[in-house]
């Protein structure tokens, strides 16, 4: 028998499924494909079947209840190309796995224990954690013999200095009950902030970057010489940047304020902070293509949430600069990062004094792969280097499993 030599991604995030079944040998796409608004009456799944000659893509749109309804859908279409799980030349499915607490600080092959101490996380990520175990158990439950492997969105930030990730309250507190600065979006900041090493013709040890990772969810890192050293989001992947619907960075005493005053309860304050909050909680819509075309029209409350957004950016991007000293790239990715031009204009404009610019016809170029944007001068490269979680968790599954 050959060996196996396919790995299926599965990149489950609150209300999606992303996947991804991939030749190792070469990194070739066999088929990709997503599920959307999951729980909603309008999930869609779209699903492309690239290793099928002449195949097209298929989609369904109706309700799917569920992240285990939507896997079992996902392996029916992989099923009916002759890509599914019950292939014998799948070496491996791997996870996204957003929390990861401390313990888990590499890729790991799926057992009883780990499982539990992924589901012993989900009070810490709710929105992604239960997503990522019902991913686990229904894979599981179809390949049984197959190598399950769980790779981290924390895992890059461990080595991040106590100083960054540590909170300053008690120590005896923040001890017991593991409150601790982990971050989040690891996978994509490690593949992004080597990647523009690459762009710039240099080895990872040899460069600075900040990495903005603005998706739904939306994180920064400053990254030494291929280290992470500080990112913004914390405990739980609220912390940091204005997101879709994530309120980032807030006085904690506005939750005491909205449980005293405002007669909130904590799972009410909870909601409102983690769906309520942030581009939808501002301005009605957390698309960054919707609200810049109502910005662009005219509409008061599409711009007020766009400046408070990029407000934050700029902060984040004037931290990091003095955390890192020197800095040798800012790289813009994931759906808003890499498709924004009014938000990477905003979010450098007015930065030279940090040696940021972008060029305004670099920036409005469309192009597949990573490129730059700055001015061919600039003093900091500025970049957009577009994500790949599924194939950087692919790679580290299947190095796994080959050891
Ligand atoms: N062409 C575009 N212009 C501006 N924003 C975009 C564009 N395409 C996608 N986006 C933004 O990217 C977001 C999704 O980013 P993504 O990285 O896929 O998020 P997630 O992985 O958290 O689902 C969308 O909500 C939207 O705001
Ligand atoms: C951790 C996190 O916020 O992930 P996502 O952006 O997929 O919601
Ligand atoms: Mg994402």
């Amino acid at each position: 028998m050959t060996t196996p030599t396919r790995v299926l991604v599965l990149n489950s995030g609150s209300s999606s499924v992303k996947y991804q079944l991939l030749d190792m040998r070469d990194t070739s796409r066999l088929a990709v494909g997503l599920v959307e608004r999951i729980g909603e009456d309008t999930s869609r799944l779209k699903h492309t079947p690239l290793a099928v000659e002449g195949a097209e893509t298929r989609e369904f749109e109706g309700p799917i209840a569920d992240h285990a309804a939507a896997l079992a859908a996902v392996a029916a279409e992989l099923a009916k190309d002759g890509l599914g799980l019950d292939s014998p030349e799948l070496a491996a499915v791997g996870h996204r796995v957003v929390h990861g607490g401390k313990y888990f600080t590499v890729p790991t092959v799926i057992d009883d224990a780990v499982l539990k101490e992924i589901k012993r996380l989900i009070p810490v990520a709710p929105l992604h954690n239960p997503a990522n175990v019902m991913g686990i158990e229904v894979a599981m439950e179809l390949r049984p013999d197959l190598p399950q492997v769980a790779v981290f969105d924390t895992s890059f930030h461990t080595t991040m200095p106590e100083s960054a990730a540590r909170y300053a309250i008690d120590v005896a507190t923040a001890d017991e009950h593991r409150i601790h600065r982990y971050g989040f979006h690891g996978t994509s900041h490690a593949y992004v902030s080597r990647e523009t090493a690459k762009l710039l013709g240099k080895a990872p040890a040899e460069v600075n970057v900040i990495v903005l990772h603005l998706g739904n969810g939306a994180s920064a890192s400053a990254v030494r010489g291929g280290r992470c050293v500080d990112t913004s989001m914390g405990l739980t992947p609220l912390e940091g940047l204005v997101m879709g619907t994530r309120s980032g960075d807030i006085d904690p005493a506005v939750i005491f304020h909205l449980n005293r005053v405002a007669g909130m309860d904590i799972d009410t304050i909870d909601a409102l902070l983690n769906k309520k909050s942030g581009m939808i909680g501002l301005c009605g819509d957390n698309d960054m293509r919707e609200i810049t075309r109502r910005m662009n029209e005219g509409d008061d409350s599409a711009r007020l949430a766009f400046e408070i957004y990029v407000h934050r950016l700029k902060k984040y991007i004037g931290a990091y600069s003095a955390v890192l000293g020197h800095v040798d790239a800012l790289t813009f990715t994931a759906g808003v990062g890499e498709n924004s031009t009014a938000v990477r204009e905003a979010a450098v404009a007015g930065l030279e004094g940090f040696g940021l610019a972008v060029d305004p016809v670099l920036n409005e170029t469309r192009a597949d792969g990573a490129r730059l944007i700055s001015p061919p001068a600039a003093r900091v490269a500025v970049a957009v280097v577009p994500t790949d979680e599924e194939l950087e968790i692919a790679t580290s599954a299947y190095a796994l499993v080959r050891g």
